[in-house]
């Protein structure tokens, strides 16, 4: 069975929730591949011991390569903790990243409420890769 590979990003003034969020988790993130933007990569993988695999930082390009990764099947769930109160320079690519997942059907929480659904949710528990089609 291929594990599922999920990808962590948080702003800033959300990258304490999102650690706090992977932490309640552990177990189930222990059992995933798990990419992420660059600063938020480091930050999960310095204060987790889990393996990371850090893409560019978002402003550098980070939200797009995680979008490639969704524009060829190879995403599963995103669990972006956008900041809506600050506006960032990249918003152009944070809307992209989200696009994408509604254009592919991927499963995407923003917020840990969400997320919480999320990855208690049957097939989620399954940590199955489950190949993605765009939905046109
Ligand atoms: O900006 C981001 C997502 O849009 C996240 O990037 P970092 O993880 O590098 O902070």
């Amino acid at each position: 069975m291929e594990k599922s590979t999920i990808a962590l990003v948080a702003h800033d003034h959300k990258k304490s929730e999102l650690l706090e969020w992977v932490n309640t988790h552990i177990e189930i993130m222990k059992r995933c591949n798990i990419v992420a933007t660059g600063t938020t990569g480091g930050m999960i993988a310095d204060n987790t011991g889990l393996a990371v695999t850090r893409y560019q930082s978002g402003p550098l390009g980070g939200d797009q390569q995680i979008g490639a990764l969704i524009a060829e099947g190879n995403l599963d769930a995103l669990f972006f903790f956008w900041d809506p109160l600050n506006p960032a320079p990249h918003d152009p690519d944070v809307k992209a990243l989200l696009r994408l997942c509604s254009v592919w059907n991927v499963p995407v929480a923003c917020t840990p409420a969400t997320a919480d659904l999320m990855v208690t949710s049957p097939r989620f528990l399954s940590a199955e890769h489950v190949p993605h089609k765009p939905t046109y």
